[in-house]
């Protein structure tokens, strides 16, 4: 009997800071795609992000640590935080790619909102060699196609859980509760650090 090749599923994201729609969406992908592992990847520098406005990579690489600790098949990479300059997902793939057994079939997990921009990444076309793209449906953000390749992008509905990391950073700065909109340890982390309280 042959072996199938390991799928392992990629979830990139600033994760500033995480919260259970990113679980959410990567439990649901690593269900229907039949993952053997999803590996959360916090990104470095996000170059579209304004940087000023993120919170250090350590802080948002330990909260992803946190909140995914509990589950067995999912782990955090360093790679983005580790590499120097600014994070282009082509780097993540190739990395991940190079550190993996062979035949390892690449899933990246992204949201309605980021595919819709994906060709504004850094040479988005190499990207699609690599990875097999995954858009989770996201509330309040529509799925339209700017041109995928053919067969390179499937579209996954998730349970619609209408959270941002924005309003999360709102809620704390305003002094509202954040339970159950983000693992409990990342409640008690962002308190701890005094993240976002200043947050506009
Ligand atoms: N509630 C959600 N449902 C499905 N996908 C989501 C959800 N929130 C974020 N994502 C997806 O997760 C990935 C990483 O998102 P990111 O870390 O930027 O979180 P965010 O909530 O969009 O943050 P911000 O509000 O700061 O822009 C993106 O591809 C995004 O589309
Ligand atoms: O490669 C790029 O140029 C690129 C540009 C914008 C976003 N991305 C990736 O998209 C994922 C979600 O990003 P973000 O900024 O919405 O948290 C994350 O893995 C980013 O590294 C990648």
């Amino acid at each position: 009997m042959s072996e199938r090749n390991r799928r392992v599923g990629v979830m990139g994201g600033t994760f500033d800071p995480i919260h259970h729609g990113h679980l959410v969406a990567a439990s649901e992908v690593a269900g229907q795609f039949g993952l053997d592992e999803v590996v959360f990847v916090p990104t470095g520098r996000p170059w579209q992000k304004s940087v000023q406005d993120v919170s250090s990579p350590e802080d948002r690489y330990l909260m992803t640590v946190i909140a995914t600790a509990s589950n067995p098949t999912f782990s955090v990479s360093r790679v983005d935080i580790d590499r120097e300059g600014e994070t282009y997902t082509l780097d993540t793939l190739r990395d991940l790619r190079e550190s993996s057994p062979e035949g390892t079939e690449i899933f990246f997990i992204t949201g309605a909102d980021a595919l819709s921009q994906i060709f504004s990444w850094h040479n988005a076309h190499e990207m699609f060699e690599l990875a097999h793209f995954v858009g989770c449906t996201r509330p309040g953000h529509t799925l339209s196609d700017p041109g995928f390749p053919d067969g390179g992008v499937s579209l996954v509905e998730v349970p619609a859980l209408a959270i941002s990391s924005t309003d999360i950073r709102a809620r704390v700065a305003g002094g509202d509760p954040v339970w159950y909109l983000v693992p409990d340890g990342v409640v008690q982390y962002i308190s701890k650090r005094g993240l976002y309280r200043g947050a506009s």
